[in-house]
């Protein structure tokens, strides 16, 4: 059943080392795919194909069973050297594909990934139909990977290029937060347990705050961090996506088909509320776990002078039935005070009989580094008076369950063989999103939303906190390093 060519444009970059070529080994053990499928990889670089092999092998590292299985693995792995820009490479490829698709019996069915920059995927669109490599024999689909575009203009320009040679349903656009497990898990959580199906509405919730940390900084992709910055690196994409999730109507059915136009009926009814409701701002340097870090301004191929948001906070309103007037905080960003992706749905608090303040109730779902869910109630404190106090349950994967649980890539890839889009981004969603992202920079080239700065380790800058406490609230989490910084805990 999963028999394909997987032709892999940007195949000595990064992404294919350390996400793709693992993923497809997994696959490979698992027998998802098993002895019917090859890899053309491609890229400039003058490989062979025996030199490559040697860089699969050790991309699979000790994930690899045995030397020998790491071998016979990446035996079906294929090098040609290719400028995408040079239209002479594409026929040497579809040769070696239809050599490929014939002796490995692939009943011709293809896959595209494109793993470059995104600036030569209308470029190797329009070579792969016109040098009839999409030639119409077996099933032929194409991953292409973020960003896509950086505004609504060239997304909408990327597409059109992107439709020469594919249909809609053949394109697979990447959002890794789709395929990580505990976003999954928020079909499961709402629509799986009656517990919470009922009550997930604007009568009982009562805000939403979704948190992507990150302690990392912008490591060896300043130069392309500083055409994007923390609102279009995160939030037009993963963000949205999640926060599409959280908001959706129940679909009529878990298929692809019934979800997405759930989905695009929140993206569409977003609402950006005021221009004083996002924060952005910049790392200058600080210090993580004993380890001082430099500013922003200071890594490799930024400007010294620049202005790129390095975090982006903010809140928006979903205007449908279900949840209008809810808010929907969020928060991402570079160089804080530790790694941790996370949502917190917070409900109302009813009047009750105890002449007491209650704690809202709080669902937590944790995506990463720890995966799993809490929800805190309100008990009886252990004695003789009635007090009442917070009590946690708490879920998490033990270590090997997180062990075995599969790459988001992993997933993803294995979604692509089986046609299966429901985990990717639709152009709707783009549309959708871009359309919304747009109004926000805007804002922010008005000077209405000034750049605020953020010492790296901290969780952000103080508005950002303020921000939250404007709709009389707070974030719901806050690391513990962030409060022994400043003295409050030991
Ligand atoms: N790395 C990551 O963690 C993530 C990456 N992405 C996305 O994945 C894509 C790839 O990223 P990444 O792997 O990091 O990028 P890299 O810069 O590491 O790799 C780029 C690849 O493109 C090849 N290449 C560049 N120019 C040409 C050309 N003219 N003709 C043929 N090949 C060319 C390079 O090989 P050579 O120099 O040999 O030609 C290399 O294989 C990007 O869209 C990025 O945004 C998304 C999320 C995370
Ligand atoms: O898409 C991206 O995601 C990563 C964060 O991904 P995660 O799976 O590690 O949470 C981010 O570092 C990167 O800047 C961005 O392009």
């Amino acid at each position: 059943m999963n028999q394909a060519v997987f032709t892999l444009f940007g195949a000595s970059g990064d992404l294919a080392k350390r996400k793709l070529y693992p993923s497809l080994y997994r696959l490979y053990k698992s027998g998802v795919i098993k002895e019917n499928f090859a890899v053309i990889g491609t890229a400039r670089r003058p490989w062979t194909k025996a030199y490559f092999e040697g860089i699969v092998v050790d991309a699979i590292g000790n994930l690899a069973t045995s030397k020998s299985d790491a071998q016979k693995f990446a035996s079906h792995f294929y090098y040609q050297s290719h400028d995408v820009t040079d239209s002479e490479h594409y026929l040497t490829l579809k040769n070696l594909q239809d050599e490929l698709c014939d002796k490995y019996q692939t009943n011709h069915n293809k896959i595209f990934f494109l793993a470059m920059a995104p600036e030569f995927f209308g470029t190797i669109a329009s070579h792969l139909k016109s040098e009839n490599i999409v030639d119409g024999q077996g099933f032929e689909r194409l991953i292409i990977e973020k960003p896509f575009g950086t505004s609504l203009a060239t997304a909408e320009k990327l597409n059109e290029e992107l439709a020469q040679a594919f249909d809609e349903n053949q394109i697979f656009r990447i959002d890794h937060y789709l395929g990580k497990e505990m976003i999954q898990n928020i079909f499961a959580v709402r629509f799986a347990n009656i517990l919470f199906e009922n009550v997930w509405n604007r009568d009982f919730i009562d805000n939403i705050q979704i948190t992507f940390a990150e302690s990392i900084g912008v490591e060896e992709r300043g130069g392309y961090y500083e055409t994007s910055g923390a609102l279009k690196d995160m939030v037009q994409n993963h963000i949205l996506q999640v926060l599409s999730l959280l908001a959706m109507d129940k679909p009529n059915s878990f298929s692809g088909s019934d979800i997405l136009p759930e989905k695009i009926k929140v993206l569409q009814n977003l609402r950006m509320p005021n221009d004083d409701d996002f924060v952005r701002a910049q790392y200058t340097a600080g210090t993580i776990s004993d380890h001082t870090y430099k500013a922003y301004v200071d890594e490799d191929n930024v400007a010294n002078n620049s202005k790129v948001d390095t975090f982006a906070s903010g809140v928006f309103f979903v205007d449908t039935e279900r949840f209008r007037d809810v808010p929907f905080f969020f928060r991402t960003g570079k160089r804080l005070t530790e790694k941790g992706t996370r949502i917190n749905i917070s409900f109302k608090q009813d009047t009750n009989i105890f002449g007491q303040m209650l704690e809202n109730n709080v669902l937590t779902i944790y995506i990463q580094p720890t995966e799993g869910f809490s929800l805190t109630l309100n008990g009886k404190e252990v004695g003789k008076t009635f007090e009442m106090a917070p009590i946690k349950l708490d879920y998490r994967h033990d270590a090997e369950t997180l062990g075995n649980s599969p790459e988001a890539y992993e997933k993803l890839i294995f979604d692509v063989l089986n046609g299966d889009s429901t985990n990717f981004s639709r152009w709707e969603e783009v549309q959708a999103s871009w359309t919304l992202i747009d109004k926000v920079i805007e804002t922010w080239a008005t000077d209405k939303t000034p750049l605020y700065y953020y010492k790296a380790g901290s969780m952000g800058p103080r508005e950002s906190f303020e921000l939250l406490e404007k709709y009389h609230t707070t974030w719901l989490w806050t690391p513990d390093e962030w409060y022994r910084e400043r003295g409050f805990l030991a």
